[in-house]
C-alpha cells in the first residue's frame, strides 16, 4: 500500500475534531477555576473555496472557536483547549500563533483590538513586512486591500481617527493584504453601513473564487450572508453543534428549529415562517427578497395589516427634549457635522442612519455630553432636557441622558459586572437598598445574574453588549441615546432588547438610536434622520423614508430586506409592507419569530 500524502488542493485548510474550551476564571487568590465549557466537542472543517457560517445563541463559543484557530487560545487568553485543530495546515496546539500569521488570517469581533500603528497605510503593510515579503510586494497588496474596502483616499490618516466602519474596514484589509489561504472573519459586517456589507460579499465571492482559499465567517446578519455561504454550522446555547449542512438545507428546512435555539434567520425566512403560521401555503421557505416575491406572487394573498402611520406628526416645540441648532464641527482637519439642526421629541424613537463616516457617532456623542468639543472646533449648540451637555455637571447629566458605545469596552470602568451597573446610581447618591434592587432587575432582564461577579472584560461580546446596555438604562434617564446596541447579539437577545427599548419609549423615554439595520429600523423606529457627509439629507417616517429610492441612494442606503421583497409584488396592496409586524399573523406559532408583533 503506498502511504497517502493529504492534498494540498481538496485537504481541509481548516478541521477541528472535538474542540473544547474552558476558560481559566482568575480567582482572588491568585488561582483560577474552570469556567464551563464553550464550544464544547465540535467537529468543523472549511476546504479550499468554501465560505462556512458559524452560528449560534451569545457566548455559545463562536469568539473563543475563532480565536482557538490562530492559537490565541490558550497561547493570549488562558483555557484548556482539548481536541484536534489544523489550521492552513498546522497543527495548532505544537505552532506558536506568529508561525501561524502567514496561513490564518484573522479579523477580530473588536476591530479595535487589533491595530498597532498610526497610519492607515503602515497598519496594512504590518503583517506582510514581517512575514519579509519584498517592499513592492507589500506596497502592492497594501493598495489592493485599501482600494477593496475603500480606505486607499485615508490611507495617511491614524487608525484612531476613522469612524467605527472605518476601522471595521481597516480590520479587513489587513486580512485580506496577507494573502493567508484561510481568513477567519469574527463578525465583519457589524459596524458597516449596507454599501459596505455589499462590497465585503463580494470581496469574499472574490477571495474563494479561485478555489484556493477559504473561509470561516462568524455572522448575526444573515440577510446578505446567506448569498455568499457554501455551509452552516449550528452550535446550540451549550456549545455544541446542534445542526451543520449546506447553507439552503439548514437556514430553510430546519428554519423552525433554528428560530427556536433563539438563531438569526434571513428576514424573508422569518416573514415567511409568520405567513405560513397564517395559513398563506408557502413551500419551500426562502431565503432571499427576490425568492420571497416569487413566493408570494404565486399564492393568493390574505390583506396586510397596514398599521404604521405614514407620516411624522411635526415636532411640537414644547415637547422638544433635544434640540441640536446649527450645529458644524469639525474633527481631524474635517467638518464631520455640517449645520446640522435637528429637534427630537418627548417620545421620539429616533434612528439616526447615514453611511459609515457620514457623522453619526459625532452627533449622538455630542448630543450625550460624552464629546465636549472644544470652542473653535464648534459653531452652533445643542441642549438636552434643557442643559447644556457639554457644559452640565456629570451628575445632572446622567439623570438627562443616557449613552451606550458602539464598542462597549469603551464605556466599563469598574472591574465587575455587578458594580458597573451600580457605578452610576452610587455616583448620583441613589440609597444602597435601591441601587441593589435596580441592579438586580437589570441583570435579570438582561440575563447576566449568573455573570455578575466576572470582569467586565471577560465576557462575550454579546454579553459585553448587554452590559453596557443596561448600565444606561439603570439610571432610568430621560433621552437615551444608543450606538449601534444589537451589534453582536443573536436574534433572540437582539429582539429582547428593541422590546425593551420599546417598552422604555412606551413608558415616556426618548430613544435616540444609531444603527445601520434597515430591517431593525423599518420595525421599531417613529422617526428616520438620514446623515450624509455630515448634514441631513432626509427626516421623516420610516414607511415613506425607508422605500423612497432617491433619499437611500443620497445617504448611501439599502431599501431593507422585507419592503425590498414586498416592493415588488403584483399586488400593490403589499407594497407599503416594511415590518414583520405588518404581515397577517392570524395563528403565531409557539416560537417568538419577532418581536414587533403588534
Ligand atoms: N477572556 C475570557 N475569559 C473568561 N471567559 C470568557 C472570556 N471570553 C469569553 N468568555 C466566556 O466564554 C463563553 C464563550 O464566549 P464567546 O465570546 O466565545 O461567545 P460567542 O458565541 O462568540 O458570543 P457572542 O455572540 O456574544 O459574541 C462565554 O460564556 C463567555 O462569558
Ligand atoms: N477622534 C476623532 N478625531 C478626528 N476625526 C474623527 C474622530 N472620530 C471620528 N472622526 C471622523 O469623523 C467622521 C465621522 O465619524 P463618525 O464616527 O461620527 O461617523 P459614523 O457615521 O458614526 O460612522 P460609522 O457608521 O462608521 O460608525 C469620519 O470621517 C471620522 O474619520
Amino acid at each position: 500500500m503506498r502511504f497517502a500524502y493529504p492534498d494540498p488542493v481538496t485537504s481541509p485548510l481548516l478541521e477541528l475534531r472535538g474542540l473544547r474550551v474552558r476558560h481559566h476564571l482568575p480567582l482572588d487568590d491568585g488561582g483560577h477555576r474552570l469556567g464551563d465549557p464553550a464550544p464544547d466537542g465540535v467537529d468543523l472543517a472549511v476546504r479550499p473555496g468554501e465560505v462556512v457560517l458559524l452560528l449560534g445563541p451569545s457566548g455559545c463559543g463562536k469568539s473563543t472557536l475563532a480565536l482557538a484557530t490562530n492559537g490565541l487560545v490558550p497561547h493570549v487568553v488562558d483555557a484548556d483547549v482539548t481536541g484536534t485543530l489544523t489550521a492552513g495546515g498546522h497543527d495548532v496546539a505544537a505552532t506558536r500563533p506568529p508561525l501561524l500569521a502567514a496561513d490564518v488570517a484573522m479579523v477580530f469581533q473588536d476591530p479595535d483590538a487589533q491595530v498597532v500603528t498610526g497610519s492607515v497605510l503602515d497598519e496594512v503593510c504590518f503583517a506582510p513586512e514581517n512575514l519579509r515579503r519584498p517592499p513592492a510586494e507589500v506596497l502592492a497588496r497594501a493598495e489592493g486591500a485599501l482600494r477593496q474596502v475603500g480606505l486607499w483616499e485615508r490611507r495617511g490618516d491614524d487608525p484612531a481617527l476613522l469612524s467605527g466602519g472605518g476601522r471595521q474596514r481597516l480590520a479587513l484589509a489587513c486580512a485580506l493584504a496577507v494573502g493567508a489561504r484561510l481568513l477567519v472573519l469574527d463578525e465583519p459586517t457589524a459596524n458597516l453601513d449596507p454599501d459596505g456589507v455589499e462590497q465585503f460579499y463580494a470581496t469574499l465571492r472574490s477571495v474563494t473564487a479561485s478555489g484556493e482559499r477559504g473561509v470561516l465567517l462568524v455572522e448575526h446578519d444573515l440577510d446578505a450572508a446567506v448569498e455568499a455561504a457554501d455551509r452552516v454550522v449550528v452550535l446550540d446555547a451549550a456549545g455544541r453543534v446542534a445542526t451543520s449542512g449546506p447553507v439552503r438545507e439548514v437556514l430553510a428546512g430546519r428554519a423552525e428549529e433554528l428560530a427556536e435555539l433563539g438563531v438569526w434567520l434571513p428576514t424573508t425566512t422569518l416573514a415567511a415562517l409568520r405567513l405560513r403560521a397564517a395559513g398563506v401555503p408557502i413551500d419551500p421557505l426562502p431565503l432571499t427578497p427576490a425568492e420571497l416575491t416569487g413566493a408570494l406572487d404565486a399564492v393568493s394573498l390574505p390583506a396586510p395589516v397596514a398599521v404604521q402611520e405614514p407620516d411624522v406628526p411635526p415636532v411640537d416645540r414644547r415637547d422638544v427634549v433635544v434640540s441640536v441648532d446649527h450645529l458644524t464641527v469639525r474633527r481631524g482637519g474635517r467638518t464631520v457635522l455640517d449645520d446640522v439642526s435637528l429637534d427630537v421629541a418627548r417620545g421620539d424613537l429616533l434612528a439616526l442612519v447615514g453611511a459609515n463616516g457620514a457623522g453619526k457617532t459625532t452627533l449622538a456623542q455630542l448630543v450625550a455630553g460624552v464629546l465636549r468639543p472644544r470652542r473653535r472646533a464648534v459653531a452652533g449648540s445643542v441642549r438636552v432636557g434643557g442643559l447644556d451637555p457639554w457644559r452640565a455637571d456629570v451628575r445632572d447629566l446622567t439623570a438627562a441622558v443616557g449613552f451606550v458605545f458602539q464598542n462597549p469596552e469603551h464605556q466599563f470602568v469598574t472591574g465587575r459586572v455587578d458594580d458597573e451597573l451600580a457605578h452610576g446610581l452610587r455616583l448620583r447618591g441613589v440609597p444602597d437598598g435601591e441601587v441593589v434592587a435596580r441592579v438586580d432587575d437589570v441583570l435579570d432582564r438582561f440575563g447576566l445574574g449568573a455573570l455578575r461577579d466576572r470582569h467586565p472584560f471577560w465576557l462575550s461580546g454579546g454579553q459585553k453588549r448587554r452590559l453596557s446596555v443596561g448600565t444606561a438604562i439603570v439610571c432610568r434617564p430621560d433621552v437615551l441615546v444608543l450606538d449601534e446596541p444589537t451589534y453582536g447579539q443573536d436574534r433572540e437577545r437582539a429582539v429582547e432588547l428593541l422590546d425593551l427599548l420599546t417598552t422604555l419609549h412606551d413608558d415616556g423615554t426618548t430613544v435616540v438610536v444609531v444603527s445601520h439595520d434597515m430591517q431593525l429600523v423599518a420595525e421599531h423606529a417613529t422617526r428616520v434622520v438620514a446623515l450624509a457627509g455630515g448634514r441631513v439629507v432626509a427626516d421623516g417616517s420610516p414607511a415613506v423614508l425607508l422605500r423612497d429610492d432617491a433619499v437611500l441612494a443620497a445617504a448611501g442606503l439599502r431599501t431593507p430586506p422585507l419592503a425590498r421583497a414586498t416592493g415588488a409584488l403584483r399586488d400593490p396592496a403589499w407594497h407599503a409592507v416594511t415590518r414583520l409586524a405588518d404581515l397577517p399573523a392570524a395563528r403565531l406559532p409557539a416560537v417568538h419569530l419577532a418581536g414587533a408583533d403588534a
